[in-house]
């Protein structure tokens, strides 16, 4: 598990360990781990143009440091200062080690044609939007062609949230000190942060519980079910899918495509006459009951259902919600199944659990919030969801986060927007469906899912577009990456 915190659960982290040691000996960790990954990017050291970018605080004072080892080793440092003052010990040792201090007037340029530029503008210390001259230093760096190593966060990103409000370096690199921040997993802070390389300073024992995580592969060898000597397609799980409409097929053709490549020992699918049509010649491993009334009654016992892909708005799409969710089995309610919990709240009032997948769009109908709004903090309404509506939440987009209440949202790091198709949140659905149909909680089967999905959707691009079928097809590609055994 990938752990993260904010930037007071680093700061505490931090003062309980540098009450324990010489001043100046984290910077030195820090400034060191730096120094090191700016070598292994540059490749050769002597001789190369570096720049740093120094703000006010101690984020300038690792840049400071870091151009001291690079310096030693032969680069030609040379430090922008933007601040009203400057980390005075760590700009005294890159003045010593043959750096020195740019004129402002030359740093555009020199951000352009360097190796490599550093940006220690700002770190965990910044709130708000970067104040000038920062802001423009980091619209400068969009123009270089070296380069772009961030430290601790790029600057402009909120390491505690993600967001983003104004102009934010963009990095290749960011050389993040002690633990990952929030905000370097969370979009829109995770696409300016480029690859996260993680500087051990001994932080490990003073960290709190974290304030989000990020499942690995690990990880997902351990939560993934599988079927064992004494399994039966029974004991394996059953999943139920409610979805499709004489408008729209498809959706109920890809649910069940993830829910039977999720793992799931049968998939049941209930539906009218037109998607039933198309589920069974797609899938003739699914049991079909074609409904001639909004009813469950004849569809026989499932373990969990997926409600609500293209199932429609309309009254019998009601009827046929209220139906599933009066069940005692965990719901998964995605797309129209959303429209219609929106327009009706008492669906929810249920007893078994229920795990819902919206889309930004999706939840700012179901939570009265911005769809904007929502997706440059999703953390925030992903958690406000999860206890407002006493749900599991599952938000889709660029990062899919998950949250439940009195947990740590989970945050998922394998998308790509290659997903960003239509019907792939169809396959997610029946995916997450079959997972908590095998037993595992809202909270596991919906971050495995976005793992898994997220995994499928890499796989089935490689590159180059991808249709939502490819990624249920990429299903089982992706769980043989994760599963150390086949047994
Ligand atoms: N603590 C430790 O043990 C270790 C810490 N480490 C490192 O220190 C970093 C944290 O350092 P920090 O606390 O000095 O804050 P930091 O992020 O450099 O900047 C804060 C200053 O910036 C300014 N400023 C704020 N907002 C702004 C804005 N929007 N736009 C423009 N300016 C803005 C504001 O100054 P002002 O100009 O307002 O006086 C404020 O004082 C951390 O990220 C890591 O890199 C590592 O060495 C490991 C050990
Ligand atoms: N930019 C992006 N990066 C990564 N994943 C994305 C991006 N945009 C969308 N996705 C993923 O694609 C899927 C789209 O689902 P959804 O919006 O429900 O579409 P549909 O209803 O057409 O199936 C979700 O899993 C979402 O997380
Ligand atoms: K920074």
């Amino acid at each position: 598990m990938k752990t993260a915190y904010t930037a007071d659960q680093i700061r505490q982290a931090e003062q309980a360990l540098m009450a324990r040691l010489p001043e100046g000996t984290l910077m030195q960790r820090a400034a060191s781990g730096l120094a090191s990954v700016c070598a292994d990017l540059l490749g050769r050291v002597y001789a190369s143009r570096v720049v740093l970018l120094v703000g006010s605080g101690d984020n300038g004072g690792d840049a400071l440091y870091a151009g001291q080892r690079l310096a030693r080793r032969g680069a030609r440092v040379e430090a922008v200062t933007a601040g009203s003052k400057t980390h005075e010990a760590g700009l005294r040792a890159l003045l010593d080690a043959g750096g020195r201090v740019l004129d402002p007037s030359a740093a555009g340029a020199a951000i352009e044609t360097a190796d490599l530029i550093i940006d220690g503008l700002v770190g965990i210390g910044a709130s708000g939007a970067l104040r000038e001259p920062y802001a423009e230093l980091a619209k400068a760096v969009a123009a270089a062609r070296g380069h772009v190593v961030a430290v601790d966060v790029p600057s402009g990103v909120d390491a505690s949230t993600g967001r983003v409000e104004g102009a934010a370096v963009r990095a290749r690199v960011t050389v993040t000190m002690g633990a990952y921040k929030t905000g370097l997993l969370v979009d829109p802070g995770a696409a300016y942060a480029g690859r996260v390389e993680l500087v051990d300073i001994g932080l490990g024992a003073y960290l709190p519980d974290p304030d989000v995580a990020a499942l690995t592969g690990a990880d997902l060898d351990v939560l993934l079910p599988r079927p064992r000597n004494e399994s039966d397609k029974y004991r394996r799980g059953v999943v139920g899918v409610a979805a499709g409409s004489d408008l729209f097929t498809g959706a109920a053709v890809l649910a069940v495509g993830g829910a039977l490549r999720g793992g799931a020992g049968m998939v049941r699918y209930a539906g009218r006459a037109a998607p039933v049509a198309q589920v069974r010649s797609h899938w003739p491993e699914a049991v079909v009951t074609q409904l001639d009334a909004p009813s469950i009654d004849r569809v026989g016992r499932v373990q969990a259902w997926v409600l609500g892909p293209g199932l429609g708005t309309d009254d019998w799409a009601h009827e046929l919600a209220a139906a599933v969710l009066a069940s005692d089995v965990p719901v998964l309610i995605d797309a129209d199944g959303l429209t219609l919990v929106a327009k009706d709240r008492t669906l929810l009032r249920r007893a078994a659990p229920v795990l819902i997948t919206p889309h930004a769009g999706e939840l700012s109908r179901l939570i009265g919030a911005g769809r904007d709004a929502i997706e440059a903090a999703r953390l925030d309404h992903a958690r406000r969801a999860a206890a407002e509506l006493g749900v599991t939440v599952l938000l889709k987009g660029s990062t899919t986060v998950v949250a439940e209440d009195s947990r740590p949202v989970r945050v998922n790091t394998t998308g790509t927007s290659w997903l960003a198709t239509g019907g792939t949140g169809d396959v997610l659905a029946g995916l997450a469906g079959a997972l908590l149909a095998q037993g595992l909680s809202c909270y596991d089967a919906a971050s495995c899912a976005a793992y898994l999905h997220g995994v499928a959707g890499r796989l089935a691009a490689d590159g180059a577009p991808l249709a939502a079928g490819d990624v249920a097809s990429a299903l089982p590609a992706a769980i043989r990456a994760v599963t150390s055994t086949n047994s």
